[in-house]
């Protein structure tokens, strides 16, 4: 009979699941710091629900917090397989039981279905290869999430919604062509802001507008259309033309659009998620142990006292 072996430090299973427990822990805190980020139009974040009435920060920390356990089976499901179907599968299984979890988490609400999705296939992705250049790791996400899924439920989403109504693809779309939005938007608009001496705060305030910028994103068009995509598009444009976050116009302008988003009730809930997987891949591929802080909430609490 074949002999167990057990996990010790030396063992290339225990180096799958120290990298494992490393890339759920880079994900989780990547949900967290998108959650903290303040202020944000329309979306949940320090100040308060934006223009969720079933969300909350403190829903939001629950859900990241019930998520993450899934994204280390995740990646110990990747260690060392090949990207075929049956990984697929198992995947889409373990991504399947998160949003359970999450659902139970925040007694019902979507907090993190799209981000379940892009972070999974990502942490998926650097879980099968040592590589972490950010290209490297989207493209190989993409792969994944182009296979296949047997098990895909028939029931209609939000996203076929769209799909149906206006030809945009959601997370789906997004996903199977490599992630364009994190790899050539988000993460050059976080590092050019970086370099142009912004804080960490505002830099990753400007990978989200950036994001905005672009997206077609079916949170927002399936509460409001494209006329409403079109409100976000030039919003997000005319914080960037006045200065971008940190600029003392672009601030106004950003808080400005927080306020319209709000009484429009538009959440830009999709581009929250490709910042998100833009601060996993930073990490990633900066080695980071872990995501930095980037004192949004010591700001936000200094202001009420
Ligand atoms: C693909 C998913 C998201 C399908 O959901 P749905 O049809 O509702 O997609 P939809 O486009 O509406 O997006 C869902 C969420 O994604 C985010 N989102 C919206 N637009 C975009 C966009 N353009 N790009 C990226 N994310 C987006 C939003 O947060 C939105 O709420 C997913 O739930 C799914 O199929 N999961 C199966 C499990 C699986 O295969 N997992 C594998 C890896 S975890
Ligand atoms: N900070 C955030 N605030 C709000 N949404 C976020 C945030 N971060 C990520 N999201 C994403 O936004 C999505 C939630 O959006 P939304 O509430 O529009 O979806 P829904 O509940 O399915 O739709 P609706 O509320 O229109 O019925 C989640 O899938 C989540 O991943």
């Amino acid at each position: 009979m074949a002999q167990l072996r057990p996990i010790t430090r030396s063992s290339k299973r225990f180096d799958a699941l120290a990298r494992s427990e490393w890339l759920s822990e880079l994900a989780w805190q990547s949900l967290i710091a998108e959650a903290e980020l303040t202020p944000k139009p329309g979306l949940v974040d320090g100040r308060g629900s934006g223009s969720h009435s079933d969300l909350s920060l403190e829903l939001m920390r629950r859900s990241a917090e019930a998520i993450a356990p899934y994204f280390t089976r995740m990646a110990l499901a990747s260690a060392d397989v090949p990207m075929d179907t049956s990984l697929r599968a198992v995947v889409a299984s373990i991504g399947r039981e998160a949003e359970v979890a999450m659902l139970r988490a925040t007694s019902g609400s979507n907090a993190h279905k799209g981000a379940i999705w892009v972070l999974g296939l990502l942490v998926c992705a650097a879980s099968l290869s040592e590589g972490s250049s950010p290209e490297f790791v989207a493209e190989s996400a993409g792969y994944l999430a182009r296979l296949p899924d047997r098990a895909r439920p028939q029931a209609v989403s939000h996203g076929d919604v769209v799909l149906e109504r206006y030809g945009a693809t959601g997370a789906r779309g997004e996903a199977y062509v490599n992630f364009p939005h994190v790899v050539k938007i988000g993460l050059p608009a976080l590092k050019a802001a970086r370099k142009n001496g912004r804080t960490e705060r505002d830099s990753r305030l400007a990978a989200l507008l950036s994001i905005m910028l672009y997206l077609d994103d079916t949170c927002v068009l399936y509460r409001g259309g494209p006329e409403t995509q079109k409100i976000v598009h030039e919003g997000a444009a005319r914080v960037i033309k006045v200065g971008g976050p940190g600029s003392p116009k672009g601030d106004a302008a950003l808080i400005a659009l927080g306020q319209e988003l709000v009484s429009l009730r538009i959440s830009p809930g999709g581009s929250a998620d490709l910042l998100a997987a833009t601060l996993f891949l930073d990490a990633l591929e900066r080695g980071l142990e872990r995501v930095e802080k980037d004192n949004s909430l010591v700001e936000e609490n200094d202001g009420e006292n």
